[in-house]
């Protein structure tokens, strides 16, 4: 079957939607601590206001309201520390306040000490002196409110401080730390069952026997979908045996999963594994009309929802990005949709007609460079490279200085752009055919 990149996000996204049995209001209870990078299940609001009092911006004098005017000759006070309580402030006189401190009743506003004469808080032993007249001079026409910071200027209490489906950040974190909040609701992880195919496949760090290759797309899917948020459990790998396979799948319990991922054996081979062990299910093999990632699985084995990735590297992760991870930013509000950016184009290019390509690029200062050709084995070019290029269905060819739409990855260099500073890869061979 054949499927535009529109039908098969659709596909992918409405089979999680009705048969992953993921449930966002089902939420985990966690401590602060541990909720960094999760959705916040439901809305919090602040259980005190913040600040809760009003308190001091400056290490400064607390001047009462009576002596805004003219400050030049007041009475030096008891010095109030943050986490004390003042006693009221009387006309006449000055407190010494020190940043956050609370404001005494009957202050308001605050001269910092730099502004005072002298510009310094008085000793003990200034205190000490028998006789001495403790005094400050402060500028006069203070405006009322300066260097206060109110109670609850920055969150009322019993407002909403966090909406639900925020992703949790150090900043979101820390405001519900500032509320008292302790522990707070996050929407459950969604859990995928990750396994490579293929007798060519073997274990990073063992011994590579000849016409081997090391497994990359486990390592690769399984961080992809950890940085996405997911709880990710990875099968043993699993050879070219369909029998082997269907057991494989036959022995996963039901609700122990949201989904079901493999990767390899979709196509068009002799030794098709996935397409084998699953030719009597209800799993639909289609040609996407998008390169690389073409081939595609997806349906349902007893219920569990399943996709088949390609077994190029490439294709796999290209394969995420597209379909599955927009499908669970939908459903579990992890993770953050990626930035889609215009680019001017620093060389020109061609994609296969009928496909929308996706090109490595990296991008800067507006402008995108390819990284590597279009082949969807080259893993070192990928990992240079910080976006994808769109060139979409319906374009073939595309020139030095056009735009095209890039979806960002990873980090901006910073520096400026400078095409022979690209690293230059060639490509060993031909974007492969696609049926
Ligand atoms: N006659 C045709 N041949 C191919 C077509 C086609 O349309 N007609 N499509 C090509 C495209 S496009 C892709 S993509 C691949 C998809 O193939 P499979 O999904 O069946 O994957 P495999 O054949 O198992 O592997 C493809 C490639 O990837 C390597 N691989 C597989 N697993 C891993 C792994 N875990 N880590 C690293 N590399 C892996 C594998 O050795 C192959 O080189 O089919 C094209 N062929
Ligand atoms: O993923 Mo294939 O291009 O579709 O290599």
């Amino acid at each position: 079957m054949r499927r535009t990149v529109a039908e098969h996000q659709a596909a992918v996204a409405g089979l999680l939607r009705w048969s992953s049995g993921y449930d966002a209001g089902a939420p985990e209870i966690l401590p602060l601590a541990d909720a960094l990078g999760r959705s916040l299940a439901t809305d919090v609001p602040a259980p005190v206001s913040l600040p809760p009092f009003d308190n001091s911006q400056m290490d400064g004098y607390a001047v009462h309201a009576a002596d805004l005017e003219d400050p030049s000759h007041l009475a030096v006070t008891d010095a109030i520390a943050a986490g004390s309580v003042p006693a009221d402030l009387r006309p006449g006189t000055a407190a010494p306040i020190m940043t956050g401190a609370m404001l005494p009743t009957g202050a308001a506003a605050v001269v910092p000490i730099e502004r005072a004469v002298p510009p310094r808080f008085h000793t003990a032993a200034d205190l000490a002196r028998p006789g001495a007249a403790v005094t400050v001079a402060l500028p006069a026409g203070i405006p009322a409110g300066q260097y206060v910071r109110r109670a609850g200027s920055d969150i009322a209490e019993g407002a909403t401080a966090l909406t639900a489906g925020t992703l949790l950040g150090p900043a979101h974190l820390g405001l519900l730390a500032a509320c008292g909040v302790g522990r707070v609701p996050v929407r459950p992880r969604f859990r995928v069952l990750l396994l490579s195919t293929g007798d060519e496949v073997a274990e990073p760090g063992t011994p590579l026997a000849p016409g081997t290759i090391y497994d990359a797309n486990s390592t690769l899917l399984e961080s992809a979908l950890t940085e996405a948020g997911v709880a990710v459990t990875r099968h043993r790998l699993l050879g070219d045996d369909p029998a082997v396979l269907r057991e494989a799948l036959a022995g996963i319990a039901a609700g122990s999963t949201n989904l079901v991922l493999s990767t390899g054996g979709i196509s068009q081979g002799a030794y098709e594994v996935v397409k084998q062990a699953l030719a009597d299910s209800s799993v639909e093999f289609s040609s996407v009309a998008m390169q690389p990632g073409g081939p595609q699985a997806h349906g349902t084995l007893s219920g569990i929802p399943f996709l088949g990735f390609p077994g190029n590297p490439v294709s796999a992760l290209v394969s995420f990005e597209m379909f599955l991870r927009p499908a669970l930013q939908q459903l579990t509000g992890l993770p953050a949709a990626r930035p889609v950016l215009d680019a001017v184009l620093t060389e020109g290019l061609t994609s296969p007609e009928g496909k929308h390509q996706l090109r490595r690029g990296l991008f800067r200062g507006g402008r995108v460079a390819l990284i590597g050709g279009p082949g969807s084995h080259l893993l070192r070019a990928l990992a240079a490279s910080n976006c994808l290029v769109h060139v979409p269905e319906g374009v073939d060819i595309l020139q030095e200085g056009d735009r095209v739409q890039v979806t960002l990855m990873g980090p901006v260099p910073t520096d400026p752009f400078a095409v022979e500073d690209v690293l230059v890869l060639e490509d060993a061979e031909p974007a492969s055919v696609t049926d």
